[in-house]
């Protein structure tokens, strides 16, 4: 029996997974064979079960034989793990038709996706009627065999005893001649009624319909048709056994040949009744299959069977949608085997001319290709990494993350990653993203608090303190009145008292807009009995900055002793930031006002001029010495607005705050006032890794 089955992508990422074992096969097991041969690139021993030219090389790791094949074209591995004693000829088949069905029904997901979000849980019915359909023979009996020049091609091999088919492998220990008490025949050329049958046992045998048998029209009706579970009491023989119909393997290949040819030359597929006995009768063509009515020894055996199933992993073989599944399987193994035959018309011809060992060496290095982005306790190098970070650094971009920021993160990923040794079987990509995923993590993380409310409290309770000031600067139209809104709106439900100053003086509207901010926001305050909030104006016209210190020196003063307002909040006209003039005001605006925070709004849609415009800003704001305030960084933080419009595109982030140091306060995510986030580092850096 088969141990495990492994679908993986090149890239590393397992797709679809069966082990027979319990507990789970170990790990290292497959690992040996992505590290010893596809990434060590050493030759795979030979087949030793078919002819020495399979198409599907093995590797022999502890107990175990691993056979595998790929579709290179779509970037998948399939590999079949079983114990090398059993010698399991069949797994040849076996690789063959998965690959076929598996590809047919996700290879174009998988090349879209590459592998992650390709959910192939409903692969498993499909697999386990393939399994059965190789492990009893019905692909081989049909003389339609898969596997290339083996005795099972011609329908004989199975029965061949392996000392005459088992080739030695280069290193290889000889493949076992069969159990014991076999003839000295081996299990896998063998069906499990043909095992049993051949140690003398058939007189034990009861025929019971499996999953597979009891749907019309499925593979295993090809066949001998069930699988045989050694029960029943003395007397109860097997149809055939009563007959005498078989008394050798032989026979049962050639009767399963006598039902396969009666269904291909046009008629219809010979339907089967049980009998009370539990026995199948044959040629009935009016009978129909009603495993409902099944005896209770019967239904006993089902159960037996179905543990079967269960102890496999997986009982949709016999549900209905696997029943649908396994009618369409038909027609894929057919269509597989058809293509197969005909590749096998050129691979014979290219086997000749490059003898045995050129295959197999072919084999070995385009596996190798196959391979060369995983890598397992590899050390990197500068080539590995090239091509996956140039990928990541058209990624970023893509994300909307200036291309000075991108070509700096990856180049800070590569330095990480030089040289490093990775875990085993992880790919570059993988490690590489993970890296990334690091780096921009710390990009985003602040480094020191941005509690708002915290920092405001401890200043405001201080003795002999000003109010808390915070200005909001930014280009034109980026929502500097809106989020100064929003931010009000936050200080509000915090029960704190508001002074909003118009300090944009230059474009016609901006006051009566800001005025009808604060008047929404004093309604809402009232409502929700939160925080207060007035509106300082002076017009148009007059210097931002003398309006900004006036304003400051209002609320300080205000109450006579006791201060009436717990925070100003500046607004301040819209400028490019490549208009040197109108820039330069600020630095004045600056000292006057003496903000506590001066937060810039950038829009996230903005691209790459959001780094010009973050330095063009932050270099405004020195002190009176002319040292950049805030430790050297100018300003204080970032409000990111329009987050909402952007989807996963939020690379405005990383460019702002790579191109200054400066980090990102909150997130502007829409047009209400509620609408106001903190940054969430993880949020982020998710939707820059997608
Ligand atoms: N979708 C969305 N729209 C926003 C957001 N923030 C602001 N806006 C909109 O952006 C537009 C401009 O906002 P304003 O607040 O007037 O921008 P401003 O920077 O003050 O404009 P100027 O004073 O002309 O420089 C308005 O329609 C806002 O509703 C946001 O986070 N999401």
């Amino acid at each position: 029996m088969l141990d495990a089955f492994t679908i993986l992508t090149t890239s590393g990422i397992v797709l679809f997974d069966r082990s027979y074992t319990s507990p789970k096969l170990s790990p290292h097991i497959l690992n040996s064979l992505i590290n010893d041969v596809f990434i060590e690139q050493h030759r795979p021993a030979p087949s030793s079960t078919a002819s020495s030219t399979a198409p599907n090389p093995s590797f022999k790791k502890e107990k175990y034989t691993l056979r595998w094949t790929s579709a290179r074209d779509v970037g998948l591995i399939f590999v079949a793990v079983y114990q090398s004693l059993l010698g399991l000829s069949w797994v040849e088949e076996l690789l063959q038709l998965v690959k076929g069905v598996f590809v047919g029904r996700y290879g174009d997901k998988v090349k879209k996706e590459g592998g992650t979000g390709v959910d192939c849980r409903e692969f498993g019915p499909t697999f386990d009627a393939l399994v059965e359909r190789c492990d009893t023979g019905t692909t081989r009996r049909d003389g339609a065999g898969l596997s290339s020049e083996g005795g099972s091609e011609e329908g004989e091999g199975e029965l061949t005893p392996p000392s005459s088919s088992a080739s030695v492998g280069e290193g290889v220990e000889e493949e076992p001649p069969g159990l014991p008490g076999l003839g000295g025949r081996s299990v896998s050329g063998l069906g499990k009624r043909e095992v049993l049958e051949s140690t003398g046992t058939s007189a034990d045998v009861t025929p019971v319909p499996t999953p597979e048998a009891s749907r019309p029209g499925t593979p295993m009706s090809k066949s001998s048709g069930h699988l045989v579970t050694a029960k029943g009491g003395p007397g109860k023989l097997s149809r055939r056994s009563r007959k005498g119909q078989v008394t050798s393997p032989a026979s049962v290949a050639s009767s399963g040949d006598e039902a396969i040819k009666r269904t291909r030359e046009g008629g219809a597929k010979a339907k089967r009744r049980w009998d009370a006995d539990g026995f199948a009768t044959e040629g009935d063509d009016d009978a129909v299959l009603d495993y409902s009515a099944a005896t209770a020894d019967n239904a006993g055996e089902e159960r037996e069977v179905e543990v079967e199933a269960v102890n496999a992993g997986d009982m949709g073989s016999r549900t209905g949608k696997g029943q649908f599944l396994l009618k369409d399987l038909d027609d894929e193994v057919n269509a597989i085997i058809a293509s197969s035959k005909q590749q096998k018309q050129t691979s014979r011809a290219d086997t000749i001319s490059d003898g045995p060992s050129g295959l197999l060496g072919t084999t070995t290095s385009k596996l190798s290709g196959l391979f060369r982005n995983v890598i397992g306790g590899k050390t990197l190098t500068k080539d590995d990494l090239r091509q996956p970070l140039q990928m990541m650094e058209t990624h970023l971009i893509e994300k909307n993350v200036a291309r000075e920021a991108a070509v700096r993160l990856c180049s800070s990923v590569e330095t990480d990653l030089l040289n490093q040794k990775t875990g085993s079987f992880t790919s570059i990509d993988a490690t590489i993203r993970d890296s990334m995923a690091k780096a921009l993590t710390r990009i985003l993380t602040p480094t020191s608090s941005l509690d708002l409310l915290r920092n405001i409290t401890r200043t405001i309770e201080k003795p002999d303190a000003r109010p808390y000031v915070i200005s909001i600067v930014g280009v034109n139209g980026v929502g500097k009145s809106t989020n100064l809104s929003k931010i009000a709106y936050f200080l509000l439900q915090n029960q704190l008292r508001v002074l909003v100053v118009a300090g944009d003086t230059f474009r016609s509207g901006a006051v009566e807009q800001l005025r009808v901010h604060v008047r929404n926001l004093t309604e809402l305050s009232r409502r929700e009995r939160v925080g207060s909030v007035e509106l300082f104006e002076k017009g148009y016209g007059k210097d931002a900055a003398t309006v900004a210190r006036d304003a400051v020196a209002f609320a300080t003063n205000s109450g006579k002793g006791e201060m009436l307002y717990d925070v100003v909040l500046i607004d301040t006209a819209g400028r490019r930031h490549n208009d040197t003039r109108l820039m330069s005001s600020l630095t004045k605006f600056g000292h006057l006002a003496n903000p506590d925070k001066i937060f810039m709004v950038g829009e996230a849609l903005v691209g790459t001029d959001s780094v010009a415009q973050a330095r063009n800003f932050a270099k405004e704001f020195v002190d009176t010495k002319g040292q950049l305030r805030n430790n050297g960084v100018g300003m204080d933080g970032f409000i990111i607005s329009k987050c909402d419009t952007v989807g996963d595109m939020v690379g405005t982030l990383v460019s702002m705050v790579h191109a200054t140091g400066i980090p990102v306060v909150f997130l502007g995510v829409g047009q209400h006032y509620g609408d106001l986030r903190g940054l969430n580092v993880g949020w982020a850096v998710d939707k820059l890794m997608k």
